[in-house]
């Protein structure tokens, strides 16, 4: 199987080209290759391709920046994706992109369904319901995968934050009245894999798909397990949202219901913390005992 992506040097990009299984080949396209500020231009790529399957892994992420930068994010997060899903539909060609919680308001304490209705709090979560929506009406063969709360060794993440912070502070002030599932970036290329294998096998599947890490928790106990495995004694106070002030409004509420993902593709959510673990161990940030265990495990 042949993968067309977009994005190379992202979170979910780097994992999907360091885990590709046997049998695939991905090509990843980077921004001197695939500009998303130019969707004609990526629409083109697609029409020219002998690809299996597309996936888009590039996206406009700085959330607090979006909020200045409206134009340029719903270019890159919203148009560009519509006319690549519209290439790939006239090709029949299937085609994966990774979304976001941040589409829905944050109400309530039930995890969200793919179904629920979106209404996104920021210019973020804005442009990617709106790219979602392109893709819905491009028709074809199209999987979306709701994620959130990405972490890695590489880019930015609130992993490598915290690890930073944790390092220079004694002390940190974390909002602990927003929840959800921290997701390692190595878990969602390995859903991806299997969606891209299953699409392109068997009766027709498709549609909008949930996936995080377990168990749910706040950005504070996130924190608080960083700073335990990284045997750091960083100490964690909780404070809420109104504490933080920032540019974008992020939801309290952003627990995602996995099931369909399970149903279809037989993924489960991964716990978190293990995938922690291991990227910590990456980052060469394990204090010494712990990762002899960690090999071990
Ligand atoms: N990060 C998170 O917490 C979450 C992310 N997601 C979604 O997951 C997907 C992957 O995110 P993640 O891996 O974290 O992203 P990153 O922020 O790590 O990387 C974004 C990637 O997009 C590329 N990109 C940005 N602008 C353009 C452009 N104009 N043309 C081409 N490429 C561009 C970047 O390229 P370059 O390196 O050249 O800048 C980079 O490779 C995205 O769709 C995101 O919305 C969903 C939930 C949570
Ligand atoms: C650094 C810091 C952050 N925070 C809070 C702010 C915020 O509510 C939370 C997380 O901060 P971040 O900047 O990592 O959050 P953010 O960049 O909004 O993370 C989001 O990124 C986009 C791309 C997504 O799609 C989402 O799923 C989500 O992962 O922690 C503190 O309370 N104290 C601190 O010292
Ligand atoms: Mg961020």
């Amino acid at each position: 199987m042949n993968i067309l992506m977009f994005g190379r040097s992202g979170q979910v990009a780097t994992e999907m080209i360091r885990r590709a299984p046997d049998g695939v080949s991905i090509t990843a396209l980077g921004r001197p290759n695939a500009d998303l500020v130019d969707p004609r231009g990526c629409a083109k790529i697609v029409q020219e391709t002998n690809a299996d399957v597309i996936v888009n892994a590039a996206a406009y992420t700085a959330v607090d920046q979006a909020e200045k930068d409206k134009v340029l994010s719903n270019i890159i997060n919203a148009q560009a994706p519509a006319a690549i899903a519209n290439a790939a539909a006239i090709r029949g060609i299937p085609f994966i992109h990774i979304s976001t919680d941040y589409v829905f308001d944050g109400s309530g304490t039930t995890p969200w369904k793919p179904d629920d209705r979106c209404a996104p709090l920021n210019a973020y979560g804005r442009t990617k319901r709106r790219g979602e929506e392109g893709i819905l009406a491009a028709g074809g063969q199209w999987a979306i995968l709701r994620t959130s709360w990405v972490f890695s060794a590489h880019g930015n993440n609130f992993v490598k934050t915290m690890l930073r912070l944790g390092s220079e502070r004694d002390k940190l002030r974390i909002v602990a009245d927003q929840t959800g599932g921290p997701t390692a970036a190595a878990d969602i290329a390995d859903t991806i894999y299997r969606m891209a294998m299953r699409m392109t096998t068997g009766p027709k599947v498709g549609g909008i798909f949930h996936f995080s890490g377990t168990p749910d928790v706040n950005w504070a106990q996130f924190a608080r397990e960083i700073f335990m495995q990284a045997g750091l004694f960083t100490q964690v106070e909780d404070i809420s949202t109104a504490d933080y002030p920032t540019p974008a409004k992020r939801p309290h509420n952003s627990r995602l219901d996995c099931e369909s993902l399970k149903k279809i593709f037989g993924v489960e959510r991964p716990d978190w913390r293990i995938s922690l673990r291991r990227v910590l161990d990456e980052l060469g940030r394990l204090p010494s005992p712990a990762k002899g265990g960690s090999r071990a495990a």
